[in-house]
């Protein structure tokens, strides 16, 4: 591994790590992007996947919203995306301006386009260049997260060519041909796993697993296809880093939607972290999990949009909530941000952050 400067900000790590920080470290999903000016700058040269391809913009990009947001943020998130994994599997994506898979796997047989190595230095190792620039670049100010998509959100993109509002045809794959859906999630869960261990090794100090589309499944359908990949991971992973000696980061698994599986999840899964949408209740989340993993969430995004008045009494209430129990917390929206959202709105909510989740000292 690479010298890199030492971190003077470790308050994501601790509360990773279960600890009940002295404040909540806080950060937001998609930070780097969107609705920064400056991204927008950046992105009127430059394709989408050009940048992600591009260590240089890449890292400039993570930067931006540390720079703005100097001493109110406490992570950077490496810009990329999650569906460099298909391309890295031979899958064409384009965005235009949401993705596009111009010849998405519509049968089994499909499957047959896909490479059947994946050598994730040669396929992605631009990702593990902006890694160890950006960490270089961000000269300890706050750790760098890493991250990956989940199979079963990333197997949704890859069947359905690109958003889906009914899932129809990922579902279709699952119901009817259940053995060949679980051997191709498989397969993606292997890419993952080379690819987080990958990133560990270029400089990223925490990894997030987003399976964004878990609330798609029923309870019953996220246990038989979507867990074991993400459990997988954990635990490979986790054996790996350590088989390599190189640090074993936190894992951050953000399964949206799947808070009937939380209690599950917090027993099994073998992440650090658990994140969480909006939809459930701060108090009751801690109370479900107990002390045995770390907490990160929830505001609902759609509040930015609400002005400084309605941020500042949702971030209130979510720190009053999460405080209520011991174990790690780390404050952040319950999905990402959106393009449209004031940057001082943002800036707000981290002073919010900052406020309502300090510790009273003892007296
Ligand atoms: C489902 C998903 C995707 N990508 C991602 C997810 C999982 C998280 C989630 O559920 O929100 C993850 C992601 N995508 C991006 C990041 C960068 C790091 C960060 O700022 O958090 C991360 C962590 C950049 C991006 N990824 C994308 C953009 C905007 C593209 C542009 O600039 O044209 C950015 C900054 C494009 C993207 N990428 C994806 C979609 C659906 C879209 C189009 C809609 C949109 O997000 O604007 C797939």
């Amino acid at each position: 591994m690479a010298d890199f400067p030492p971190l003077k900000n470790d308050l994501l790590l601790r509360a990773a790590r279960g600890e009940d920080t002295e404040r909540a470290p806080v950060w937001i999903m998609r930070q780097a992007g969107r609705y920064l000016p400056e991204f927008r700058k950046v992105r009127e040269d430059h394709g989408f996947f050009e940048i992600c391809q591009t260590p240089e913009l890449a890292t400039e990009i993570t930067a931006q919203p540390i720079r703005r947001y100097s001493g109110l943020i406490d992570a950077s998130i490496i810009f990329s995306d999650i569906l460099v994994v298909p391309q890295a599997m031979g899958m064409e994506v384009l965005m235009n301006p949401g993705p596009q898979f111009p010849d998405p796997l519509n049968t089994p047989e499909d499957v047959q386009k896909l490479k059947t190595v994946v050598d994730v230095n040669k396929e992605l190792g631009y990702v593990f260049e902006a890694l160890t620039m950006t960490r270089k670049e961000l000269k300890g100010e706050v750790p760098l997260i890493g991250f990956c998509g989940a199979p079963w959100t990333l197997f949704s993109y890859m069947i359905e060519g690109g958003g889906t509002k009914t899932f129809q045809k990922c579902k279709t794959w699952i119901f009817k041909y259940p053995e060949e859906s679980k051997e191709l999630l498989g397969r993606i869960a292997e890419v993952c796993v080379d690819f987080l261990v990958g990133q560990v090794k270029a400089g990223a100090q925490l990894l997030q697993v987003f399976d964004s589309w878990a609330g798609e499944l029923s309870s019953h359908d996220f246990q038989e296809f979507s867990f074991p990949t993400l459990h997988y991971i954990s635990q490979h992973v986790r054996e790996r880093l350590k088989a390599n000696n190189l640090p074993i980061v936190p894992m951050t698994l953000f399964a949206k939607g799947a808070n009937t599986s939380l209690s599950f999840l917090a027993q099994n899964s073998g992440y650090d972290v658990l994140g969480l949408d909006w939809c459930i209740d701060p108090a009751e989340a801690r109370r479900i999990v107990g002390d045995k993993v770390a907490l990160q969430g929830n505001m609902d995004p759609m509040l930015l949009y609400a002005g400084k008045p309605a941020i500042e009494s949702a971030v209130k209430r979510m720190c009053e909530g999460f405080h209520t129990g011991k174990g790690g917390w780390i404050a952040n929206l319950g999905h990402g941000i959106t393009p449209g959202v004031d940057p001082d709105d943002v800036r707000w909510f981290f002073e919010c952050v900052h406020k309502y989740s300090a510790k009273k000292q003892a007296l």
